[in-house]
Formats: structure tokens, sequence, C-alpha cells
């Protein structure tokens, strides 16, 4: 009996197994045969040649109708077409290539043994976290692995787990880094490259980055651009290896291969106004009153910008939430700050261009740009935060007056019509005087104010646009007292930035510190532990030259009377570097400082003094063992040259050489040893595979069923899954390998999400739940951070 029903269990599976095939066989002969005028009619996921893994993913995730770029590109990347895409902003430009990577690896029979097979490079790590958490949605019925590598994150748990995985996202810094150290890393097997944002990554100084991580990836693998402003520089298309890539244009209304518009989405309405630079502040505070009940995202052009306007708005109260963003924030602070403001309904805030490119933020209602962008490409990925995939969204741009007529002109070449808003006399609040009243009380704000000056008029000398940036024209003085500084400091300013140092700039603010480090290494390989000279604000403070806001609030740094002073640096001073402040003295004049009030009566001066005095002259003293004679010895003698001979080497030097030489040789027996069972069983695996292709196994039989069955036989753990809808039992040749080795209790579908988690292979022995993850859907940065852990445990 139990023979009989194992008999017709194996035959099942076969045939089942030779259906699935045929099936996989059927969508690549499908993709193949793919014309332009036939995948332009698709409407819908389900009507691509994708897996039924795939698809489930789509499914479940909420994606079943293709947006225009999805419907355009996707099949050219299946075709395995090296592919140059443009769309608008919020028209999901990430789907379009994240599908075609998962299919991809899918298609080869991808598995742990293959190790990289994709590299997906985002130039900010926002961007790559929500590319990761996408990723993570739609590949979750399938075999494949991912991991996510971006700087500010614990470089060495990263290390450990980087060589596991299969599809890797990252921003290039930190990808380069993990390419030069990890060991474990091999890219010479990587099919796909993406690049998004394609055009930024190529232009904000990881140039010499990505050329180098590109020199490590094989000639013949598939590239991917995608951007809203896509780059067609003949130069850098060179730079990536691109063989006759195919321009996909979703921007044109009847969906076009090719094509040169840029446009916005239709629901984006759009306005700018024109004020001088001194009221900028007062009119985002008038703003910022008249929409409490809107959320809103302010973008300015420096780091240093965004931490002034904070905390004097913080400290004035608007009535409406308040956070900042920026990229010399600590990545932790980071990642929260876009989690609270995914998931706040009103709130401002205020960022750099970090968070212009690529980030989901939901339902923003407006977008502020209160410094002029560099470029019409930056506007446009800066307003394209809002109105995204069909909302209403609403953007203003703050002009200056001899910005206008060079920014507008060149946005009507472009072909972007913006209208001109006037601003009511009622609807302004000066808020000047507020401000300088607080940077008087606050030596801190101060000093921000100061700095936030500094690196405004540093974003506007750098600017390539002189038609539109001109600092020669700018009001500084009454600038500074907008900023409630007293005085204009005086700025010895660049007499030329020319595209090689402004190149330079770039390059230095993205740089990777610790490649940095390593290129700054002696000859030894050692390098100056940057670590140990960690600078306080307080450091940061004393070290400038420009005393001028110190000297005079010097005694206020007491924290009862300058205003609370916080330890926590999150950010670079980099401006000094750049701008030096003009003063005439360096040194700060003590005879100008008030006397410091400390105890100063005589006898305790005189105390102090003959203490002080005796430390400097007298003996230091020196650590004496005693023998047994009771003679005093120095704790450590030198032996003569005579006796240090007689004796011979060290035997404590010699028995650790010893002792490190056999552990040296065991762990190498060891690793030698996992490489060979390695690939042992990769060759065995393969054998069993091909056995059971060629349809004579007898162990094969228990598991395939069970992995058919959750895929195309309506299993009860399907949760509803019309698989019908996808085409029936495209087969999954890995996870039948994994169930024929004694698996087959396990439920297929849970084991296949399992999979995605939770490699069998990298689970917690130890732990009780190993390999069994809980949480179906990451909601906080802790739910992604314990996904990325449990994926590369
Ligand atoms: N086919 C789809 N069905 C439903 N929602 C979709 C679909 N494709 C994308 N979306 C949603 O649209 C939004 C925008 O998508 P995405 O972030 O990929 O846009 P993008 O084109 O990359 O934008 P940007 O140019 O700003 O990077 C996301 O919230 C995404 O979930």
């Amino acid at each position: 009996m139990v023979k009989k029903s194992k008999t017709i269990s194996r035959d099942d599976k076969k045939v089942k197994r030779e259906q699935a095939e045929k099936q996989l066989k059927e969508i690549k002969q499908r993709v193949q045969d793919l014309t332009s005028e036939e995948y332009k009619t698709f409407e819908r996921f389900k009507e691509l040649p994708l897996t039924a893994d795939i698809l489930r993913g789509l499914d479940r995730s909420g994606f079943h109708s293709l947006t225009e770029i999805q419907k355009l590109a996707i099949p050219e990347c299946l075709k395995g077409n090296d592919v140059l895409a443009a769309a608008k902003t919020g028209s999901g430009k990430t789907l379009a290539f994240l599908v075609p990577v998962v299919q991809k690896l899918v298609f080869e029979n991808w598995s742990d043994m293959d190790g990289l097979g994709a590299l997906i490079i985002t130039p900010t790590r926002e961007l790559a976290v929500q590319i990761y958490e996408v990723l993570l949605k739609i590949g979750k019925y399938t075999q494949l692995s991912a991991g996510l590598v971006i700087g500010g994150k614990d470089y060495s748990f990263e290390k450990e787990r980087v060589g596991r995985v299969n599809i890797l996202i990252g921003t290039p810094g930190r990808l380069l880094q993990h390419m030069d150290e990890s060991a474990t890393l091999q890219t010479d097997n990587v099919q796909m490259l993406v690049l998004d944002e394609a055009d930024r990554i190529l232009d904000m100084g990881f140039k010499k980055t990505l050329d180098a991580i590109l020199g490590q990836l094989p000639a013949g693998r598939q590239t991917l651009l995608f951007s809203a402003t896509q780059t067609k520089s003949v130069g850098d298309l060179a730079r990536l290896s691109m063989v006759n890539p195919k321009y996909v244009n979703g921007n044109l209304a009847n969906g076009g291969i090719g094509g040169e518009e840029l446009s916005l989405p239709e629901s984006l309405e759009q306005s700018y106004v024109v004020v001088p630079l001194n009221e900028k502040l007062s009119l985002l505070w008038s703003f910022l009153k008249s929409h409490l009940q809107a959320k809103i995202l302010v973008f300015v052009s420096s780091s240093k910008q965004v931490h002034f306007i904070y905390e004097t708005f913080r400290k004035l109260q608007p009535g409406i939430p308040l956070m900042k963003l920026h990229g010399r924030q600590k990545q932790k602070a980071r990642l929260e700050t876009s989690m609270k403001f995914t998931q706040s309904k009103n709130c401002c805030l205020i960022a750099t261009d970090v968070v212009a490119r690529g980030l989901d933020f939901p339902a923003i209602d407006w977008v502020i740009q209160l410094d002029c962008p560099e470029d019409v490409s930056t506007y446009v990925h800066r307003v394209g935060r809002c109105a995204r995939f069909g909302r209403q969204g609403k953007s203003m741009l703050v002009l200056l007056p001899n910005e206008e007529e060079g920014f507008i002109s060149q946005m009507s070449a472009k072909k972007i019509e913006i209208k001109k808003l006037n601003i009511k006399g009622s609807k302004k609040k000066n808020i000047q005087s507020q401000i300088q009243s607080l940077c008087f009380n606050s030596a801190e704000l101060k000093y921000l104010a100061q700095k936030a000056f500094i690196s405004y008029c540093k974003s506007v000398i750098i600017q390539k646009n002189k038609s539109v940036f001109k600092i020669d024209e700018l009001p500084l003085d009454l600038f500074a007292s907008s900023y409630g500084l007293p005085g204009m400091p005086k700025l010895r300013l660049p007499k030329k930035v020319d595209d090689e140092s402004r190149m330079k700039l770039k390059e230095k603010k993205n740089e990777n510190r610790k490649l940095k480090s390593l290129s700054n290494a002696n000859d030894e390989g050692e390098i100056e532990d940057q670590t140990k000279k960690v600078r306080t604000k307080y450091d940061k403070m004393f070290e400038r030259k420009n005393q001028d806001v110190l000297s005079e609030h010097y005694m206020q740094l007491n924290p009862g009377l300058g205003g609370k002073m916080s330890n926590t640096s999150d950010d670079d001073d980099d401006d000094e570097e750049f701008m030096k402040v003009k003063r005439h003295d360096d040194e700060v004049k003590t005879a100008d400082l008030p006397e410091l009030e400390l105890n100063s009566s005589k006898r305790a001066m005189k105390k102090a003094l003959s203490r002080k005095l005796t430390a400097m002259k007298g003996d230091k003293g020196a650590k004496l063992v005693f023998d047994e004679d009771g003679k005093a010895h120095p704790v450590y003698e030198l032996d003569d040259e005579e006796t240090f001979l007689k004796e011979g080497p060290s035997k404590v030097h010699s028995e650790f050489l010893s002792t490190e030489r056999e552990k040296m040789t065991k762990a190498d027996e060891i690793d030698k040893g996992v490489v060979r069972d390695k690939r042992a069983e990769k060759k065995r695996r393969r054998k069993e595979l091909e056995k059971q292709l060629e349809g004579d196994s007898d162990d094969s039989e228990g598991p395939y069923v069970a992995t058919l069955g959750a895929l195309a036989s309506g299993d009860e753990n399907a949760d509803n899954y019309e698989s019908d809808e996808y085409g029936e039992g495209v087969p999954d040749l890995e996870n039948d390998l994994e169930d024929s080795e004694g698996e087959d209790d396990v439920q297929p579908e849970k084991k296949k999400q399992k999979k995605w988690f939770d490699s069998d292979k990298y689970k917690d022995r130890d732990s009780k739940d190993a390999g069994v993850f809980e949480i179906e859907q990451p909601e906080t940065t802790e739910d992604l951070e314990a996904l990325a852990a449990k994926l590369m445990n």
C-alpha cells in the first residue's frame, strides 16, 4: 500500500517537474519573442513573462497594474539589454529595475553557492534602504538573499555577511570598501549592475569610487541606468561599458524608446516667489504659520543652514513639529528622521539635497525650495518628492531678485512652466528681531548662525551657473543681520572656483573616510587612529580662527549663562578649509576678556602655585622591586649582552611562536576543509539536480510535491494565492534540492519565505526558533535592521 502510494507520488512529481521545467522554458522563450508592439499593450504585471515567485511577491505587495516606465523598461531589461531609462519622479522606476534583477537570477537558478549576482548602487543611504525594503517585499517568495551596505552602519557586521548575499544594495563608498576589504565578497560572477539616480552618482564626486567598483566587475554584465533626469554623456556610458544601450523614456505619452523630454508629474502645482536674501527666514516662518496642518519639506543649500534654521525655529515654536535631515548627521538619526517623517501627517522637515533624490515619503503637501537649486535637474528631483504616483502636491521656489531672470529662463528652456506668486503684505511677519535676540542670548546659536552664513556664501560661490548665482550682488550685511549676527563676518573669498576644484570639493564631501584613511596609511600599512581624536563642539569652537563670537560670549559658555551646549557633534566643520574668515588678529585678546571668577584668595593661589612648582621640579619617582636580600631593583632590568647571547632566544618567545604556528596550521586546514566541502557539496547538488532532471532519481519525490504544491496546486498555506493566474507549476529547482535533504514536512510556503529572510545555511543554530522569522513586513528601522540581521546571519 505504502509502496503503491510512493510510486504514484513519484510519478506525479516527475510529471509536475517536467511540467514546471517546460513552463520555465516557455517563459524564457516568451521573453525572447517579446516585441515592443506587444509589450506596449500590457496593462498588468501578470501579462509579463515573469515567474510565479515574482508575480506572487508583486501581488502580495499590492502591485498589479503596470506604470508606463514599468511597461516599457521591464521587457527591455528582461531581454538582457543594457538599458538607460528616464521617467518622471514617482512613476515607479524602482520596480522597473528590481523586477528584472530578481527574474534574471531566478532564471539562472541562482543559489547561495553562486554568490553575488546583482549589484545596485544608489547615491544616498536613505535611497538604498528604501530600495532594499521594496526588494524584500517582491522577492519574498524566491530563494534569493539580499544585503544592504551603507555608510554609518556597523561595518564589521556587514563584512562578515556580505559574501553570502545574491543581491547587494549600497552606496558607492561603502560598497568599494567591502570590495577592497572583504575576502568573502566575490564580484567576478556579477550578472547585473544597476545605478539608480545614475546621473547623480556620476555627478556628485563618486566618479573615482565608481571607476574602482566597475574595475572589479566582469565586462559581460548587464547594466541598467535609471533616473528622472538621465545622463546621455557618451563619456559616462563608455565608462560604464554599456553595449548598444536601449533608451527607454517613460515620459513620452505614447511610450517611447528614445526621446529627450523632461517632464514633471501632472498632479504637481508649481509656483515661485521673489524675496530679498534677508527676508527668506521671515518668509518661511510666515509660510509655516499659515500651513500648520500640512506636511512640508523645505530644501536649503547646506547642512549648516539646516542646523541653524531648525534650532532657531525650534526655539521660536511655529506650532508645527519640526525635523531636520542632512548628510552630516549620524546614520541612526537620519534613519529615524526618515521614518518619523514618513509616518507623520503634519510636520516640517528642513533638509539638504540628501533627500532630493528618489525618496518616497508619502503624502507630502508642499515642497519649499528656500535656496535656489543648483540646476533644473535638481529642481525636478526636489519637487518630485511630492505629487507622487498621481497624488496632488504643491511646490514653491524662493528666488532672489538677481536669480529670477537666469533661473526662470533656464526652466523655460526645459519647457517647465511655473507661475509667480506675490505674497500679501499682511501675511508676512518679520522675525529678524526675535532671531537677533535669540543669538544675543545664546553663544551657540550665534555660532551656528555664523557657520550657516559662511556655508550659504560658499554654496553660492561654488555654483557653476554664474548667470543665476552672483555672490557680488548679494546684500551680505543684511543677510548677516537676518541671521541674528551683529555684523557681517569678513570673508576671504577664493578668486576662482574652476571645474576641477568644484569636483574636488564634491569628492571630499562624499568620500568614504575609511577608504581615505587607508590611502593615507604609511608603508607599514599603519593608519593613524582618528577615532581617538574626537573633537567636541567645544573643541571646534575654540579651534576656530575667528573668535569673535567666543570672545563676546566667553563667559557665557558657562552653562548657567550661555545656554545649553550639546556635546554631540553631528556635523563636520569643513567650511573653514574652503573659506577662511578674515580677521585682523587670530589670537583671542585675553586682555579684552572679562576676568574669570575663580576662587582667588591669596592663600589658595599660593598653595596652588607651590604644588604646581613641586610637581614641575621634583623627581617624578620610579617604581622599584625588592629582591630576597632587600635590595631595590627597577621593575625591568636589562641583561648585559654576554648573558643575553648565552641564554639564546627567549623561551617564552619561541614557545609563543610555535603555538601560534600550530594554531595557524590548524586554522588553515579547517579553512581548506570548508572550501573542499563546499565544492563537493555543490558538485553533489549539481549531480543530484542532473539526476532529477533525467527523472531517474528515487529520492527526489517527496519534497517535490511539497514545493510545487505551494506554488501551483492550491496549498492551504498559500494565503489565497491564485496560482493559476500566474502560470501553474513553475519549478523551483533550488527549493527541490533543499527539500530533498529530508525536510519533507516543512510547509513549502513557510520554507520559501524563511529562505528569503533567513537562509537555512545562515540560521542561528543555537536559537530555539532559528530560521523562523516572524516579521512579515518591516515597519520600523528596528524591523528592517532585524530583517537584515536575520537575513545575513
Ligand atoms: N505598479 C505599481 N502599482 C502601484 N504602486 C506603484 C507601482 N509602481 C510604483 N508604485 C508606487 O509609486 C511610488 C513611487 O515609486 P518609485 O519610488 O519607484 O518612483 P520613482 O520613479 O523611482 O521616483 P523617483 O524619480 O523620485 O526616484 C511608490 O510609493 C511605489 O510603491
